[in-house]
């Protein structure tokens, strides 16, 4: 799969010895929440040590001129040569905090996001972000692996629409990768009607977008009669009415996707609800350390043993410790799908077996957060908490 603009430039990894970090494995396999959380943050600061020993390739190599640096090869080779470094300003120079701060305004981060430039996600992420490099990729899969692979910093994805409803592919790819949840973007989306200069909305007879996006405006595509068309994103879609040149398609995309491409907006804000909120979510590759200076979203994934009433058992964790949730989700557990029940009357039942995915608002910094998950674990068969983060109040 491609990320569409991959950096030419590499990071390479230094072995670090830091006690703490050769736990990590286990921790970051993420399918182990320590019940102390005072464990959990540990590994979160020994993966925080571990970071700063990772050191961009292209700064070790000295700027030098073309004059100089035959000079200074000389001087490197006299003093390999002779078995130590005379030249003490040749050494490399230890990096210092203010190389490896990075900017509070996002600056130098870089974000993947699923789609072409102009996409609602590419928008979410520069929210995120604002002055962040977007990095586009072609499917929700690439994103997770750029990340994975260090060729970005992270990646911003959308998990549920408010007319939609859940994107179900980003809620199984949580658990099939290894990322941590460290934010959430709240976006408002505002679908445009597009199409060639010059043509009218009557002269369309198909248009292109993505499917969230064509279900968001179902009923004003509807009225309009047109055929409408699946594409991988809203601004691959604006793409191709531009590149075909067909007077006849248009496309739902963003403003910003029609200055881009070129296009005429045809018609502004046609989404079905006026309120067209996308959440997305901010993956990083390792989790960020929960606070309680604000409020806080954390996000977990479990499976539930058989019986009467688990569920609700489930449920009463959090209802017991007044803690609110916000959002419920419940997916195939596709390894094993079928759970068979011995039942001598009836012949062998099959029931689905479901994941179950929550969020909640409390921090993982807070007490009832972690007597929470330390009650559920007594009845759930695996339980992963994907994330503690700051909850985006604003769309
Ligand atoms: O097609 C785009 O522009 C996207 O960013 C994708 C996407 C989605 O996957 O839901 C994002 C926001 C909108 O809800 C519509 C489409």
């Amino acid at each position: 799969m491609a990320v569409k603009g991959a950096p030419t430039w590499s990071y390479a990894k230094t072995p670090c010895s830091h006690p703490g970090i050769s736990d990590l494995g286990s921790t970051r396999s993420g399918l182990a929440f320590n019940l102390s959380f005072r464990k959990w943050e540990c590994c979160c600061l020994g993966v925080a040590s571990a970071q700063r020993a990772i050191t961009p390739v292209e700064d070790e190599k000295p700027n030098l001129t073309g004059a100089e640096s035959s000079g200074a090869i000389q001087r490197i080779e006299d003093n390999e040569s002779s078995g130590f470094h005379k030249d003490m300003n040749l050494l490399p120079k230890p990096l210092t905090a203010n190389d490896l701060s990075s900017p509070s305004d996002g600056s130098k981060v870089r974000v993947a996001y699923q789609g072409l430039p102009g996409a609602y996600s590419e928008d979410a992420a520069l929210k995120a972000y604002p002055k962040c490099e977007t990095v586009p990729c072609d499917q929700f899969e690439a994103a997770f692996k750029a990340v994975e692979l260090w060729l970005v910093d992270k990646a911003v994805l959308p998990i549920e629409n408010s007319v939609g409803g859940s994107i179900h592919r980003n809620y199984d790819l949580l658990l099939r990768h290894r990322l941590h949840i460290v934010g959430e973007v709240q976006l408002q989306v505002n679908h445009c009607l597009l199409g060639l200069p010059g043509v009218t909305k009557e002269e369309l007879k198909r248009v292109l977008s993505h499917p969230q996006a064509l279900a968001q405006c179902e009923m004003t595509l509807s009225s309009l009669g047109i055929v409408r068309i699946n594409a991988d994103d809203s601004a691959l879609a604006a793409q191709m009415v531009a590149s075909t040149g067909l007077r006849n398609t248009g496309a739902v995309a963003s403003a910003r996707a029609a200055k881009i491409y070129g296009l005429d907006i045809l018609a502004e804000k046609i989404q079905d609800d006026d309120d067209n909120i996308t959440r997305f979510l901010i993956l990083a590759r390792e989790p960020i350390i929960p606070g309680t200076d604000r409020p806080y979203k954390t996000s977990v994934v479990f499976t539930l043993e058989e019986g009467p009433g688990v569920l609700f058992k489930a449920l009463a964790v959090f209802a017991l410790r007044g803690i609110n949730l916000t959002k419920i989700e419940s997916r195939p557990q596709r390894q094993r799908p079928l759970r068979v029940v011995d039942d001598s009357n009836e012949g062998s039942a099959k029931y689905f077996d479901y994941l179950f995915y929550i969020d909640f608002e409390a921090s993982m910094a807070e007490p009832r957060a972690q007597y929470a998950l330390g009650h559920l674990q007594e009845f759930a068969r695996f339980l992963r908490v994907l994330g503690s983060y700051p909850m985006d109040t604003i769309p």
